[in-house]
């Protein structure tokens, strides 16, 4: 079976996932996009044949020429069109965040929940890059023993400017909430704010942000984020175990020696870094639509989890105290395996339930 996939919202992500979907994944075709910028929207797909611009976002939910959905708009607009997709019985892959607030996640988990299906996937695409698979496997292989601390640095060159404060947490630290998750199999239990001095580029921004997250089991969990740090782009993560660290470092594995010196270059942002794992990512989701299986993607139970952290987080931000992450009991539809136990082998977690 040929997937028929289509794209809601083409801006930076939405066009790159078109691109990958139509010339780096197998077994997807584009059939359907739509932006509010209809200019923008036809330039993301053109040279992709097949590819029909539409002039409504729910038409094309809908269209029976259409087998699955990525949502790649803004943030605000995730939640209306998972629970379109969702109400049209349509895989969607929803970019991160699942929704921006908490009210919102909750609205898609009941709406998946009362379908009895899950069909709603989440990008947080750092599963699936090879480093942080490797980092995984270290921690799931015991090679480091039991994790007790875990270092996280996450720099962007820059952003634009007057960002709120809060899209530090709600836009870039919501990764690392998910790969906490993932990484150490626990849930997120606080998440404390600390502002140091802001940088000079940030204004008036409150940039870097260094957060403490305390997980269920204990583990401390520190991250740096740095919006405009002005040299490149770069996500490293430590893991302290009771035997041993593993250590994910900025991946150029070609050193250049010259000059006195020598010199590995960094990504200008998360596109090139993370290319194969929004590749890998992609083809996994396809496959499993194909299948017509639940992905191992981020759930939208782990995109609750993430969302709830994040909250937290803009709530620590605020009080300058460590606040709760506040989750419900998590559904039987999500199983009793939260993260994927499946990494290294097979693509699904199983059939969709009819
Ligand atoms: N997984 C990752 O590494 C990344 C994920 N993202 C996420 O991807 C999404 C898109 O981000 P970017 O591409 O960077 O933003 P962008 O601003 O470049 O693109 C967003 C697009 O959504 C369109 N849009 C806005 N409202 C819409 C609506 N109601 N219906 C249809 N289209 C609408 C805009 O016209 C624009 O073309 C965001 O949710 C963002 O958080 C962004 C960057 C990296
Ligand atoms: O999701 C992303 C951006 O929205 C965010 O601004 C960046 O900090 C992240 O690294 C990138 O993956």
């Amino acid at each position: 079976m040929t997937v028929r996939a289509a794209v809601i919202g083409t801006g930076i992500m939405g066009a790159e996932h078109a691109r990958l979907l139509e010339r780096q994944v197998s077994g997807v075709v584009v059939t359907g996009a739509f932006d509010v910028d209809t200019e923008r929207c036809r330039q993301a797909v053109a040279g992709m044949p097949s590819a029909r611009v539409f002039s409504d976002p729910i038409e094309l939910i809908f269209d029976p020429g259409i087998d699955a959905v990525v949502i790649a708009s803004a943030d605000l607009t995730h939640e209306r069109f998972a629970l379109a997709a969702i109400a049209a019985g349509k895989p969607v892959l929803c970019e991160k965040p699942l929704a921006p607030d908490i009210a919102g996640c909750e609205r898609i988990l009941a709406a998946e929940v009362a379908a009895g299906r899950r069909l709603v996937s989440v990008g947080f695409m750092r599963r699936f890059d090879p480093g942080h698979r490797q980092l995984k496997q270290a921690l799931a292989g015991g090679d480091i023993g039991t994790a007790l601390l875990m270092h996280c640095v996450h720099r962007n060159r820059s952003a634009p400017a007057g960002q709120p404060t809060a899209s530090l947490i709600t836009g870039s630290a919501v990764h690392e909430f998910d790969a906490a998750r993932w990484l150490l199999d626990d849930e997120l239990a606080t998440v404390t704010v600390h502002r140091p001095r802001s940088s000079r580029r940030s204004s008036p921004t409150a940039d870097p942000l260094f957060l403490v997250v305390e997980s269920s089991a204990g583990v401390l969990v520190d991250i740096e984020v740095f919006l405009n740090c002005g040299y490149g782009y770069e996500v490293r993560c430590e893991v302290v175990g009771e035997d041993g660290t593993v250590f994910l470092d900025a991946p150029a594995a070609t050193a250049v020696r010259g000059a006195a010196g020598i010199s590995r270059s960094l990504a200008e942002d998360w596109r090139p870094r993370f290319a194969e794992a929004y590749r890998c990512e992609l083809q996994e989701w396809i496959d499993s639509v194909a299948a017509g299986a639940v992905s191992c993607l981020a759930s939208t139970w782990d995109g609750y989890a993430a969302t709830a952290a994040a909250q937290a987080g803009v709530a620590a931000l605020d009080s300058g105290r460590a606040e709760p992450v506040r989750l419900p009991p998590r559904p039987e539809l999500y199983g009793a395996e939260l993260y994927g136990a499946e990494l290294y082998g097979a693509k699904v977690h199983g059939a969709v339930q009819a």
